[in-house]
């Protein structure tokens, strides 16, 4: 096999982003800061991934979230080193986190940001080896910098969002994310300790032949969406669910598919959380040609009322979400 070494040695995430700064010359560097400080947790909580079946990491925390999950060791971890992060870095004033209940003001009452974070997400994959990640969403404060951030400041649309983003800790760690001029993934080197760009620009394909929803839900699911899977099975699509929304979206979004999670028996508004889970994800996939909803309304359109509400998602190439859509509007004429 012949290795080409002549290969320019890759753009760090720290070259890239600091690029990208030059290129607005008013910008004063803060978000920059931000996503390098995000960058470095997650570096950290990656090697806190690799590791946990070695040290006593594993398995739960004994105590639930405020949505009345289990927490997971790790869940706690990640929490904790992101809150750090965030925090040491000095550019956000408050964290939306989904393992605290109320916001966290981090002290820095001069920081522009609003960080909300998912610190780990695909809790149930976390001791079976298989990928899991962190997402989270930026925002710019509204109110006068020199005191905590608001809730007002907190409970704004994904319209609002400055920066969004998601590290996957899969076969290898990427860190994916946006600020709305495009989409760009930077892979890690753990032997070097750095991101280096390797999916620039990502556009995700029109269409796709892979639908990732979990089926066993399916008796409460809306018509529309019924109608859909059988519509995919009539088509001999592929069903691809892992069950950690960071890593089933990553793979659609890269390959061409789409990700539904419907409001069901269990989940009557859907189980995914819009302020760190959803939003994030329909900034990313916008930015990347693809479409978010929640059976009506665009994503980002949505205007929280709660931190950690909920809702439905339908996320992926945007034909197949403008099938399921036409599906959900067919049975909605028909009742
Ligand atoms: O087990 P279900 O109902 O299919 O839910 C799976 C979904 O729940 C989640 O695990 C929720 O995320 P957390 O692990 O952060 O709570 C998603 O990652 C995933 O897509
Ligand atoms: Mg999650
Ligand atoms: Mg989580």
């Amino acid at each position: 096999m012949n290795f080409n070494l002549a290969l320019p040695v890759g753009t760090t995430l720290d070259r890239f982003i600091m690029r990208k700064q030059e290129a607005f010359p008013f910008a004063t560097g803060e978000l920059s800061q931000l996503l390098r400080d995000i960058a470095l947790a997650g570096k950290i909580v990656n090697r806190e991934i690799n590791r946990a079946g070695l040290l006593d990491v594993t398995g739960a925390y004994g105590q639930q979230n405020v949505q009345g999950e289990d927490q997971q060791k790790l869940d706690v971890i990640a929490n904790i080193r992101f809150i750090r992060a965030l925090r040491n870095g000095g550019e956000v004033c408050t964290i939306i986190s989904e393992e605290e209940d109320e916001v966290i003001q981090t002290g820095n009452k001069k920081g522009k940001y609003i960080v909300a974070i998912d610190p780990l997400d695909g809790s149930s994959n976390i001791d079976v080896n298989v990928s899991i990640g962190t997402i989270f969403s930026i925002y710019r404060r509204k109110s006068d910098t020199g005191c905590d951030g608001t809730m007002e400041d907190c409970l704004q649309s994904g319209t609002q969002q400055v920066g969004a983003g998601y590290v996957i800790y899969g076969s290898s760690t990427m860190l994916v994310y946006t600020t709305g001029h495009g989409v760009n993934g930077f892979t890690y080197d753990p032997s070097l300790g750095e991101f280096f760009l390797s999916h620039p620009d990502i556009k995700t394909p029109a269409n796709g032949t892979v639908y990732s929803c979990n089926e066993g839900s399916i008796n409460s699911f809306p018509e529309g969406i019924k109608q859909y899977l059988s519509y995919c099975k009539d088509n001999n699509y592929s069903a691809r669910y892992i069950g950690s929304l960071v890593a089933d979206f990553h793979r659609n979004l890269l390959k061409g598919g789409i990700y539904i999670y419907p409001a069901t028996a269990k989940a009557p508004n859907g189980k995914l959380r819009l302020m760190y889970e959803c939003n994030a994800l329909a900034f990313i996939v916008e930015q990347a040609g693809g479409k978010a909803i929640d059976g009506n309304r665009r994503i980002m359109e949505i205007e929280p009322t709660e931190l950690h509400q909920r809702c439905p998602l339908i996320i992926g190439s945007p034909e197949m979400v403008d099938k399921v859509e036409e599906f959900i509007k067919s049975e909605v004429a028909a009742v």
